[in-house]
């Protein structure tokens, strides 16, 4: 049973298959503190407890827990996001390193609607301790709760964009914080001006797989798209390559750029699909770290 077990989840090479002890009641218990280069120690136990339900079938309930001194909830509990450890510990040092040169500066995430600047920006606010906040959630709020798409109904795009700045300056005097603006935020230039108090980083990500996310989740909370004919993809993708067309280069005003496509070349990943949310996180470390080194704000 065990073979099959690490087998199925796949444990890393360190793991000792003599380290796990039977238990009489059947359960496989494994333990182990991971030490690297002084400066992780990383505890590790998973509890195996097979549960018979006939006798052909049998199913096994496995607990692990890991832990990591000052590791944030959101990179290793359950419900959290989930990264392999060895993305773990890189996110966790790169994120220590820059912390200090950052100086309490907010991130902004720009980019694309579906570039995944929700969804990295949280790994980011986790390791680096900061909050983060969702520029279309706080109109939304603003708004008594009414959604992006209603506002656009009931109000114009007008009036949202005068919402989204006005999210905007107020999180520009704040610190520690991870920032998700929306895909349209960059087309005001006194956004940047709020923007340019932090640092701004710009997910770059094809535009086939942008459609192809929005297509997944469908495009009725994007009111952008609405007008579109066609199935889910070509609508986002028609809409989306017009968006580009007009915002491509206000979106080079950011400080620093994560392209999907480099990375994936760098990993020898042929399709930017293969890129996880850790991966994209740590390269946007990577590009914040080169600037605050070309900045002269922190040392090569
Ligand atoms: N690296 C990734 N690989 C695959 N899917 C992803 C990745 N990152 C995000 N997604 C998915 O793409 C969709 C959009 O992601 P997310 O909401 O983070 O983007 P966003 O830039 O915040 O979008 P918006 O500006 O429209 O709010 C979600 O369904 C998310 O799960
Ligand atoms: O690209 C855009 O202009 C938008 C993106 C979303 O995040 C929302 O801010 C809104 O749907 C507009």
């Amino acid at each position: 049973m065990e073979a099959k077990l690490v087998q199925k989840l796949q444990y890393p090479t360190w793991v000792d298959l003599d380290k796990f002890q039977r238990k009489r009641s059947g359960s496989v218990r494994f333990s182990r503190r991971m030490k690297e280069e002084k400066r992780v120690q990383v505890f590790i136990s998973a509890h195996m407890q097979p549960s018979i339900t006939s006798n052909r079938n049998r199913s096994v309930a496995s607990e692990v827990s890991c832990t990591f001194k000052s590791f944030p909830a959101s990179i290793l509990e359950p419900g959290g996001f989930h990264a392999p450890l060895d993305e773990a510990l890189i996110l966790k040092n790169k994120s220590q390193e820059i912390e200090q040169y950052l100086d309490g500066r907010c991130i902004y995430l720009v980019g694309m609607m579906g570039s995944g600047k929700t969804t990295v920006g949280k790994v980011l606010s986790g390791v680096l301790g900061y909050s983060f906040f969702d520029c279309d959630t706080l109109i939304e709020q603003a708004v008594g709760g009414t959604t992006v798409a209603e506002i656009f109904k009931l109000y114009g795009e007008g009036f949202f964009r005068d919402k989204e700045t006005e999210v905007l300056r107020k999180l520009s005097i704040m610190h520690r914080l991870v920032v998700s603006t929306g895909g349209g935020a960059v087309t005001r230039p006194i956004n940047w001006k709020y923007m340019h108090k932090g640092i701004s980083v710009f997910l770059d990500v094809p535009l086939e797989a942008l459609a192809q996310r929005i297509a997944a989740v469908g495009t009725n909370s994007r009111p952008l798209l609405h007008h579109e004919s066609g199935d889910a993809y070509t609508k986002a993708f028609k809409r989306l390559s017009s968006l580009w067309e007009e915002r491509s280069g206000a979106y080079e005003n950011a400080n620093a750029r994560v392209c999907l496509e480099n990375i994936a070349a760098k990993h020898g990943h042929r399709d930017v699909s293969a890129l996880t949310p850790a991966t994209i996180a740590i390269e946007a470390l990577e590009q914040i770290e080169r600037f605050l080194k070309e900045e002269g704000e922190m040392p090569f």
